[in-house]
């Protein structure tokens, strides 16, 4: 919230850009400041009826506060434009106003100025509250006229605060209501409506919508209605946009009362600037990418925007751009960005005078950026509407601009006529096929080497094809005559990713036609249309549904929503004729229908029965086909058979009970075996490696050990006759129920073993029938691996002495 900022502007902020001594000659001169003020107020009162339009040029012909005056000329506005001289005269009297003018052409003084001169009349301070709301459809549009406001307004002693999503909303809960002005997006200000006890707006003046149309478009429908309903009736309201909305049914939403319509852009041969140079051609969709960058190679002094479907497809192309290093600053704007991403990039952009910025149409609308040369429509925008908002962020107020639209071969005919139909003067040219050089093997071979940037683009090509096939003019936008293929290719991308909302369009829509070739009567054929509209539906929603994309008719901001831009209708204009649309269910009749059809766990377990399923149950099967019966997972006595067969429902507790009982004896069975063969195993583990111990046995292992168990065995003393110690090892069986010479295991000689081997050892010997474990032979490798060669042969030496 700018609160805060504002009370750094200090002279905005009146009292507190004054120091102590200064504060104290105000106070004292108050009383006169006041009588000077009233006396100002009656007179401005009184010029406001005898306003003449025809006779204002600059705004000193205006009855204008002095505050106001010194604020407009500290900013260097002298000359009214158009708009200016036409509205605020109306505005001033206290009429409801419809202000549309072309891009660029002053509508934000065209407002502010009434806004202070209405508040200033009122003698309107700190202490009244909320005496104005201003609301956009954006935060940088937000952020840049609570800019020109802090600018204009500094003279005077309101206080004024941004109020837009992605700020700490706890701080502005407390100012909300210190504030005189409010700057806003509909999404923040219904939140503080709701939520803010503090927020209190019942004085509210003057209510502003700028970007009116987009305000009250179905996008923000809701959002805005519930705000409407919070506002007191008794205000004034003043709307303003380069394409104003003339529905009857927004209008009413405002209860406007008798406005004045001021359209200087009725009466003007264009609806665009008239120092705006357009143009426009045609490629082929995968021929984009390639266009893109040789433009940027040779335009790179130059400052340009170029607008895109969606965010993923900006945050690609920005990523993949900022790799190929063209020669010059890239920038990207798009909504998913955190807020102050979003004002530093808005910042950049205004500082920099070479550098492309690359956005969504978040930037689309009101953005004042500073002498910007080009303005390329990189993606078609959805109607001429966002041709002007876009195309209008270039030649605003008196300077130069070009603006340059890309179409495919498909959109021309159909777009073109609808930007003719609007007053849209715009050219055909072509590219110069030798100024064009591709990057795309550097992009593939950057894509193969980044798997992050790969997915990134799979996102974007994913985007740019759901944006085509939601967009609502179906004579401009067709998604079938994409050539995907190429089009993945041109992004770098080696192998196309599955569309697959697209695939099922197309077979839905194959079924159809062949139905209707099997279906000659006029009945089947109307049948048949509602089918395909249903499949176009399934596969919409599909769409929309796909990568977490959830499909709205927007939400609440623009910033919010932006990021599924390419996902949303935008405007209240977008009725698609019903014959050409798509009747998707709304997602709560969807959500409704599916609560009505709610599956219970019976309901399924007796589908289950019906169509004799047996659930968890998997079937092996051998190298030669035959199936693997695991015995532990059948019933295995002659009462489980029994029991199976039973196809009665119900459980019989006492029979459960005894078959439980039968199958506990083949299970213990089976326990056993599983033990004695774990046994088995790990003694011929055990065999296998005293053999490769053997196999050793005098040669040393690589590095240098000696094997001691050639030594003659130190027990022959006491153990009297063994034949086995003969062989010079001594073998110990530690099975007791084990003949076989595989159970023997190597012992150690005792003297030469640790406390814990003594340990291990017993704890074997206690543990004899569990002879699974061969922990004597380890003990050996132990032993001897420790031993160099010097106490080997002491050893050795000492025991061919103790014979
Ligand atoms: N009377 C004036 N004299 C000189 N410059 C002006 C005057 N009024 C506005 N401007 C300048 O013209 C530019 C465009 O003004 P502004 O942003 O208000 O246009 P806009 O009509 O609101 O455009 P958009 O339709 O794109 O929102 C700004 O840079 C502003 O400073």
């Amino acid at each position: 919230m700018s609160p805060q900022k504002f009370h750094k502007n200090k002279k905005y902020d009146g009292m507190s850009a004054n120091k102590s001594k200064k504060k104290f000659k105000q106070f004292r001169e108050q009383p006169k400041k006041s009588v000077k003020e009233d006396d100002e107020i009656k007179e401005l009162k009184s010029k406001y009826d005898s306003i003449d339009v025809k006779n204002i040029t600059f705004f000193k012909d205006l009855p204008l506060s002095q505050k106001t005056m010194v604020g407009l000329k500290k900013s260097r506005y002298f000359k009214a434009t158009e708009i200016q001289r036409e509205s605020i005269g109306c505005a001033l009297q206290g009429r409801d106003v419809l202000g549309a003018a072309a891009t660029g052409s002053g509508k934000t003084l065209a407002f502010l100025i009434p806004v202070m001169e209405n508040l200033f009349l009122k003698k309107w301070s700190r202490a009244d509250g909320v005496g104005c709301i201003i609301i956009t459809p954006t935060r940088e549009l937000a952020y840049q006229i609570f800019e020109v406001l802090k600018k204009v307004g500094c003279e005077h002693d309101f206080s004024a605060g941004l109020i837009i999503g992605g700020r700490n909303l706890k701080f502005e809960r407390s100012r909300m209501d210190q504030c005189n002005i409010i700057i806003c997006t509909p999404g923040r200000l219904l939140q503080h409506m709701d939520q803010n006890p503090l927020f209190n707006c019942s004085s509210m003046q003057i209510l502003v919508l700028d970007e009116a149309d987009r305000c009250l478009d179905m996008g923000f429908e809701e959002t805005m209605n519930a705000i409407i309903e919070n506002l007191p009736p008794e205000r004034q309201t003043l709307l303003f946009s380069a394409t104003q909305t003339k529905s009857v049914k927004d209008l009413a939403r405002l209860s406007l009362s008798d406005p004045v319509y001021v359209a200087p852009i009725e009466q003007a041969a264009h609806s665009t600037p008239d120092a705006l140079q357009q143009n426009y051609v045609v490629v082929e969709l995968e021929e984009k990418v390639t266009m893109l960058w040789s433009f940027i190679k040779n335009h790179l002094k130059q400052k340009i925007i170029v607008f895109l479907s969606s965010c993923k497809q900006v945050k690609y192309m920005y990523e993949i751009l900022c790799k190929l290093r063209p020669g010059t600053s890239i920038i990207a704007l798009y909504g998913t960005l955190h807020q102050d991403r979003r004002m530093a990039i808005y910042n950049e952009f205004c500082r920099k005078s070479k550098v492309v910025l690359l956005a969504t149409d978040v930037a689309s609308r009101g953005l004042d950026f500073p002498i910007v040369n080009w303005v390329i429509q990189l993606d078609c925008p959805e109607d001429a509407t966002a041709y002007i908002h876009r195309a209008g962020r270039t030649a605003r107020h008196k300077a130069k601009g070009e603006s340059l639209l890309v179409l495919l071969p498909s959109e021309e005919a159909a777009m073109v006529e609808e930007l003719k139909s609007r007053k849209i003067p715009i050219n055909k040219i072509a590219i110069d096929p030798k100024k064009m050089f591709t990057p795309r093997a550097k992009m593939e071979a950057f894509l193969a080497a980044n798997q992050e940037l790969k997915e990134s683009a799979q996102r974007a090509f994913l985007a740019y094809i759901k944006s085509v096939f939601l967009m609502k003019n179906k004579k401009i936008f067709n998604v079938d005559k994409l050539d995907t293929d190429a089009y993945a290719r041109s992004l770098g991308l080696v192998v196309v990713p599955r569309i697959r909302f697209l695939a099922k369009l197309r077979k839905n829509r194959e079924k159809n036609r062949e139905k209707q070739l099997s279906q000659n009567n006029d009945k089947c054929e109307e049948s048949d249309a509602d089918e395909s509209d249903s499949d176009i539906n399934a596969s919409r929603v599909e769409a929309e549904n796909d990568d977490n994309l959830n499909f709205h008719v927007h939400s609440s901001d623009d910033e919010d929503n932006d990021d599924n831009g390419f996902l949303t209708i935008k405007r209240s204009d977008h009725e698609i004729p019903i014959d050409q649309l798509p009747k998707v269910p709304p997602i709560e009749e969807v959500k409704s229908k599916a609560k009505v059809k709610t599956v219970t766990k019976a309901a399924i377990a007796k589908r289950v029965v019906k169509r004799n399923i047996v659930a968890n149950k998997k079937v092996q099967y051998d190298d030669d086909g035959c199936v693997i019966v695991d015995t532990a997972k059948e019933l295995q006595s002659e009462l489980g058979k029994e029991y199976e067969n039973v196809t009665e429902g119900g459980i019989d507790i006492e029979k459960a009970k005894n078959l439980l009982r039968e199958e506990d004896k083949f299970d213990k069975i089976r326990f056993r075996q599983m033990v004695k063969a774990k046994h088995k195993e790990a003694k011929r583990k055990s065999k296998v490696e005293n053999e490769e111990q053997v196999d050793d046995f005098g040669s040393g292992d690589e590095s240098g050990e000696i094997d001691l168990s050639w030594l003659p065995d130190y027990r022959p003393l006491d153990a009297g006759s063994d034949d086995e110690s003969n062989s010079g090892t001594r073998q110990v069986v530690n099975s007791s129920d084990e003949s076989d010479d595989s159970d023997k295991i190597h012992k150690p000689p005792k003297r030469l073993t640790t406390k814990e081997d003594d340990d291990c050892s017993e704890s074997s010997s206690d543990n004899s029938d569990l002879d699974d474990e061969p922990p004597p032979l380890k003990k050996t490798k132990k032993l001897t691996s420790k031993l160099s060669i010097d106490e080997a042969e002491k050893i050795a030496m000492q025991l061919l002495g103790s014979r």
